[in-house]
């Protein structure tokens, strides 16, 4: 294995489960929003509204890169990481990826509180996260070894379930 990689939507809990897999895994743990965030010296927001989601992505595809050649991480992405073809191609080469799956409905209860995703400063995020699904979710898929489905899940439920369906896998 090289790295262990969380793909999905907004709210399925790549940063929250990532953090807790490393733990459990005793590996390093890098969020590409936060790395992207301590690259720039500015939150997500400000690169939003300063450079664009352009600006946003073209520096997501640096971090996504060069995070994806490093060996032993956890690694959790952003949920717009699959846009890009060069994107898909370095996480898929970059090791396991884990598809977090969530329904729309639970991506909306859990954002809910949170100011900090641009794209759902909008007067219907839920709208936004069905659209943003129905074009990522084939995205996620073809580069995915596995799918873990996060809804009405704890946390500590899903990193058992990691594991184990990681451990099944034959090696590539
Ligand atoms: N399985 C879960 N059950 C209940 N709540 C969860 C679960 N996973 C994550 N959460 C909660 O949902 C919120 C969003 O989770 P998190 O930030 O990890 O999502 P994310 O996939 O990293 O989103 P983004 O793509 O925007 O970075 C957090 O408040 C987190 O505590
Ligand atoms: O789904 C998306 O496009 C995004 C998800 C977040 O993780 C951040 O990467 C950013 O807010 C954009
Ligand atoms: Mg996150």
């Amino acid at each position: 294995m090289r790295n262990l990689i969380l793909v999905g939507p907004m709210g399925a809990g790549k940063s929250t489960i990532g953090r807790l897999l490393a733990k459990e895994l005793r590996l390093p743990f890098k969020d590409s929003d936060k790395e992207i965030e301590q690259r720039t010296g500015a939150d997500i927001p400000w690169i939003f509204d300063v450079e664009g989601e352009q600006g946003f992505r073209e520096r997501e595809q640096a971090v996504i890169c060069s995070l994806c050649d490093a060996d032993g991480l956890v690694l959790a992405t952003g949920g717009g990481a699959v846009m890009r073809p060069q994107n898909r191609q370095a996480l898929r080469a970059g090791g396991r990826v884990v598809y977090l799956h969530a329904s729309v409905e639970q991506q909306i209860d859990r954002t809910a509180r949170d100011r900090n995703r641009p794209l759902l400063r909008t007067a219907n995020p839920g709208q936004v996260l069905a659209d943003l699904l129905a074009i990522r979710d084939p995205l996620y898929r073809e580069i995915a070894d596995v799918i873990i489905e996060t809804d009405e899940r704890p946390p500590r439920m899903v990193v058992q379930e990691i594991l184990e369906r990681l451990e099944a896998l034959a090696p590539r």
